[in-house]
């Protein structure tokens, strides 16, 4: 029933001329969106608005997508080639190329001179697409947002992410499936994206597509067949066999700015284009029901039938279409947008549920992406521009005007829209209204990543996006005298990027930064040097170690002071016990209170309630802060005069203080998956590096040349790793590393931990 329903709705779209569908549909949300959700999915109640035509004219042509990879795969090349080749810029720029120009997309000077990606950017592009069904040309508008591939500036994946439609998710085709595209996989399984893969770097000598598509398969499990094959290989790469349309693509121009087309298929890849045809269909037949038949009848499916059922799999998550380049060699970049305007998702069909607020228990109510409907907007990145605070927004349903009034979901405030505009990296175009399923910015509107905007009319509220614990911390002090730009750039910094914290250590007076690996501090820090003219001095990076108990025990505590002034008194009784990660609250803490009859006075809950995440703070084994735990609060007593919010406050923490060792606690580290890259040469070498850090190897693949190496190490292991790989591989081997998870230390590691701690706290000082 699902399926058919978007067949029928695809084959419409795909077969009818635009103008012709506009004016004969007026398609209701409801259909398209059961079409394409994942079955698991609770299906929403259908909503009471429909797409008028004018909308369904709009949304067919529009795509908003991500480009997301493993570091260095290509993302900022491949979308420079995009940009270019639908006219956004006038010409191509190389990241770290000699004409010092770099990237449009990496705008900020730290990333044109490191070379990599720290921050997403967005941009928009129209693009006249050849459709693989009719071969017929249309034009679509499409959104793009490019992120980083290093795992320390993770949020930039997982925001943009929150808010696209479909992605393209780039591999090398060397290394295939490396670590973070692993990681990219899990984001985009989290927010349901379909993706259409490129191998790119073709052009390189050992690429083989192959092998990329079988771990595509294998190891993001993911059904997976390439819809084109190359033409020549490495530095003979000339262009690429469209299996869907059966042509020959050759890119021509000194930028590859020309697409010549051919129906003679080369003869030495005839054989190899029969035989991955054959391999797409029955690829496609695993999990199309149309193509299955087909295939089992010994029918042979058309090219509309083909692009049809691509289309209908990928939109419904259950398939990948491979695409094939070289980013580089200007190769096969066009087919590839030919693919986004094909086969990844209009706004439309991509599911989008908000919550009433008004209704806590009822199921998400699905958005409309129709002018029609009230505004539901989603702020999910801000940045400190020239201008003021810049807020991105995607608009899911209604309209925004500029000077139109807009209410801030959570605190209900009400701010006026005073600016509009579509991004282009770091240049801007100023727009008077933004429709249902684009993305926009706004400016001089305060509020924080991952707030809901609605016109006032409704409670509606988005879920926010998930955001990872900070991995390693260092403290951090001014050289000079403390000035006030000091706390400005760390509150702005914290605001941009919720992966990015901040605190003051009680005892040590330090400020102590937070975040996801040493490149992310090291980023803040520079950019505190060069925005804020701040020069600060670092501490040796320290691992967000944290504590945890196994086992439960009781409490029952009174506090008390009743000699003399104003009297306190509390007594508190329950229970400390372990508890799990819960994936649907995402929380592994929690208070409870089970206290009957009014022994405590129920205006004293929220106080014993503060106190339990008070003492979570910092565990007295290591000062760490404590997870994994849960507290159940039984029975009390108050006082009618002296007991006290802060009486009840401080007998939570006192309770929670004494029952501490009878919980025994652990210490916890995080651990890293590791990835090495490098010359096969050096491979005993690097496992050599890799085990003398305790590290287990878990997973390793050698190739022509080079081989790769993935291990699960300690990150308190990793300090100086990036100097020894260097040393070993006469600087030709790469690491990256990505946390995993928090596991218990080593008994003599805790001991030491301990014991380092004991030194600092007072009383031993004395
Ligand atoms: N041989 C070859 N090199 C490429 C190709 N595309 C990109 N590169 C090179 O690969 C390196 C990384 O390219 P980027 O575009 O910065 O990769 P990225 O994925 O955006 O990098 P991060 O955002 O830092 O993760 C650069 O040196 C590029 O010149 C390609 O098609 N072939």
């Amino acid at each position: 029933m699902v399926v058919n329903l978007g067949h029928r709705f695809l084959q419409t779209c795909l077969r009818t001329r635009p103008s012709v569908y506009a004016a004969c549909h007026s398609t209701r949300w409801a259909t398209t969106a059961a079409a394409v959700a994942p079955e698991t999915t609770p299906q929403p109640e259908a909503p009471a608005y429909d797409l008028s035509d004018k909308d369904n004219q709009r949304l067919r042509f529009q795509r908003n997508i991500g480009v997301s990879a493993h570091i260095d795969s290509g993302k900022t090349t491949l979308t420079e080639r995009i940009l270019y080749y639908t006219g956004r810029i006038r010409d191509i720029h190389e990241v770290r190329g000699r004409d010092n120009v770099g990237a449009k997309m990496d705008h900020m000077e730290l990333e044109r001179e490191k070379g990599i990606t720290i921050q997403s950017a967005a941009t928009f592009c129209d693009w006249v697409a050849t459709m693989p069904a009719t071969g017929e040309k249309e034009e679509y508008a499409i959104n793009i947002i490019d992120t980083p591939g290093h795992v320390d500036f993770t949020i930039e994946v997982e925001r943009a992410l929150r808010v696209l439609d479909g992605a393209i998710l780039v591999l090398c085709a060397v290394a295939g499936v490396q670590s973070q595209t692993t990681t990219v996989d899990r984001q985009m399984r989290r927010y349901n994206v379909p993706r259409i893969s490129f191998i790119n770097k073709m052009d390189r000598p050992g690429a083989n597509p192959w092998r990329v598509i079988e771990q595509i398969r294998t190891k993001l499990r993911i059904p997976a067949a390439a819809v084109q094959v190359p033409i020549g290989v490495e530095d003979n790469l000339r262009g690429v066999v469209d299996l869907v349309r059966w042509k020959a693509i050759y890119n021509e121009g000194t930028k590859g700015n020309t697409v010549v087309e051919s129906d003679e298929i080369p003869a030495e890849v005839l054989k190899l284009a029969q035989d991955k045809r054959r391999e797409l269909l029955e690829q496609l037949a695993e999990v199309d029901d149309e193509i299955g038949e087909m295939l089992i009848m010994d029918e042979e499916p058309n090219q509309a039938q083909i692009a049809t059922a691509i289309r209908r799999a990928t939109v419904g998550l259950k398939f990948s279409p491979v695409f094939l380049g070289s980013a580089i060699k200007n190769t096969a970049v066009q087919p590839l947008l030919d693919g986004v305007c094909a086969y990844l998702p209009t706004p439309s069909e991509a599911t989008a549920v908000a919550q009433d607020m008004n209704a806590p228990a009822a199921p998400p109510v699905p958005l409309i992406p129709a002018e029609a409907a009230p505004l539901v907007a989603l702020a999910f990145k801000l940045e400190e521009g020239r201008f003021g605070q810049l807020t991105y927004m995607r608009v899911y349903q209604g309209n925004m005007r500029k000077g139109q009034f807009i209410h801030h979901a959570r605190s209900g405030k009400k701010v006026k829209v005073p600016r509009l505009v579509r991004m282009h990296s770091n240049e801007m175009e100023d727009i008077e209204e933004i429709g249902p399923g684009e993305i926009c910015a706004i400016f001089g509107v305060e509020c924080a990543s991952g707030d809901t905007f609605t016109d006032g009319s409704h409670s509606y509220t988005m879920s926010s996006m998930f955001v990872p614990e900070p991995v390693i911390s260092l403290s951090l002090s001014p050289t000079g005298q403390e000035t006030p730009q000091f706390s400005r750039a760390l509150n702005r910094f914290q605001k941009e990027d919720p992966t990015f914290r901040v605190h003051i250590d009680k005892e040590s007076k330090e400020t102590i930064i937070s975040g996801m690996g040493e490149l992310h501090l090291e980023i803040y820090v520079e950019r505190m040097r060069r925005e804020y003219n701040v020069q600060c001095s670092t501490g040796r990076p320290r691992v967000a170690f944290r504590e945890t108990p196994t086992m439960r025990a009781n409490f029952s505590y009174t506090h008390k002071k009743q000699s003399g002034g104003a009297g306190q008194f509390a007594r508190v009784i329950g229970y400390i016990e372990p508890m799990e990660y819960d994936e649907e609250s995402g929380k592994d803490v929690e208070f409870v209170n089970h206290v009957m009859g009014g022994n405590i006075p129920s205006n004293y809950i929220p106080a014993c309630e503060k106190g339990f995440y008070e003492a979570l703070e910092k565990g007295t084994l290591s000062g760490n802060s404590v997870c994994g735990v849960r507290l159940v609060l039984q029975d009390g007593l108050a006082h009618a005069v002296d007991s006290s919010e802060l009486a009840f406050r401080l007998a939570i923490i006192g309770a929670f203080r004494e029952v501490y060792s009878k919980l025994q606690p652990v210490i916890l580290e995080p651990v890293m998956t590791v990835e090495v890259v490098a010359p096969s040469e050096f491979q005993s070498a690097v496992i050599g590096g890799l085990n003398q850090r305790r590290g287990t190897i878990v997973d390793s693949e050698v190739r022509e040349d080079e081989f790769t190496a993935t291990a699960e190490v300690a990150l308190n292991d990793m300090f100086g790793y990036s100097s020894q790989l260097r040393g070993a591989t006469q600087g030709k081997g790469e690491f990256s590393m990505e946390y995993k998870t928090h596991l218990p230390v080593l008994p003599h590691v805790q001991k030491e931990l301990e014991e380092a701690y004991k030194k600092t706290l007072p009383q031993a000082k004395k």
